[in-house]
């Protein structure tokens, strides 16, 4: 298979789509690691196996609409693997194998299939002190923007998740990329006081436009930086309600087409009528009780 990732929103020919089924019983308060899952578990709301076996279907749904092409990672018994996003990504023609956290890393493995059919020559490994997640990946053409924690506090932060170990050396890899690494506030426990990836809080749409949350950043001039890039005038911003309900993890088929939450009206509705999007509104708020969303779920392969 030949990768070809250059943006967020090309014409996607093929997909990993996590995996649903034998998501395991419910985690408890120490074993969760991400702050929407620990208020999840604290409130007794945890999804249903059978509820997100079906959110994910009526996912898959629309991506076979537009014939994209398919794969998921094998089935292991009683593990959570809905978040294909972060267990790997692909910039232009490689794949990079993330150094993912502990606790998720016996997913990697239910992907060998699918990493078997990219050349050796296109896969890369990481030294094993360079922390990445896909998550915190954003490829925009000629930048890479990167999610990261420089907190001090970072070793004891399960939901930081990049290091700048791993952002020096993706330098090396992309010489000619605009690297661009962006501070994220980080809690392990309180899901508006923190973001866990990158792209819970920034998201680019169509062929410029982006949405993004402003107080997910430490520092405001990476807010302003990602504005100045985008132009004020295409940026979506959403409120802090907006941010817990993952409204930034939305997923683009194309520059044209998105699929989204049907719960997220005010910006469903700004895409349809102020950018002339289409939106495939699809259910999937059990899900967003685990951490993630629709740009979670996913692992692109192949954009047009
Ligand atoms: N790309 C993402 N934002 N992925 C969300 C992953 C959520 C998952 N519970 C975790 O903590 O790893």
């Amino acid at each position: 298979m030949n990768l070809n990732i250059k943006n967020e929103t090309g014409k996607l020919k093929s997909v990993v789509l996590g995996q649903p089924k034998s998501n395991g019983p419910i985690p408890t308060l120490a074993e969760s690691y991400d702050a929407k899952s620990y208020n999840t578990i604290e409130n007794d709301i945890y999804p249903k196996e059978e509820d997100i076996v079906f959110e994910m279907s009526e996912f898959e749904k629309v991506l076979k609409k537009y014939d994209v092409e398919v794969f998921r990672p094998k089935i292991i018994k009683d593990y959570n693997q809905v978040f294909a996003r972060d267990v790997a990504f692909v910039i232009e023609d490689k794949m990079i194998i993330s150094n993912i956290i502990p606790d998720r890393a016996d997913e990697q493995e239910a992907y060998r299939h699918i990493i078997d059919k990219v050349s050796w020559r296109n896969v890369v490994n990481l030294p094993e002190k360079a922390h990445i997640e896909g998550g915190d990946v954003i490829v925009w053409d000629e930048f890479l923007f990167i999610g990261t924690s420089y907190s001090p506090d970072y070793r004891n932060l399960k939901t930081a998740r990049t290091n700048e170990y791993a952002i020096e050396i993706l330098k090396e890899y992309f010489p000619k990329k605009r690297i661009i690494d962006l501070d994220l506030k980080k809690s392990d426990t309180k899901p508006y006081e923190g973001i866990l990836h990158l792209d819970c809080t920034f998201n680019p749409i169509g062929e410029d436009k982006c949405v993004i949350y402003k107080n997910g950043f430490v520092d405001e001039d990476d807010y302003q930086l990602v504005l100045d890039i985008f132009g004020e005038e295409n940026c979506f911003n959403v409120n802090d309600e907006e941010m817990f309900q993952m409204f930034p993890n939305v997923f683009s088929i194309a520059p044209d087409v998105v699929v989204s939450d049907k719960a997220f009206t005010r910006m469903n509705d700004h895409f349809r009528n102020e950018w002339g999007i289409t939106v495939e509104e699809i259910p999937y708020r059990e899900i967003s009780k685990m951490g993630g969303l629709l740009r979670c779920s996913t692992l692109p392969l192949v954009r047009e």
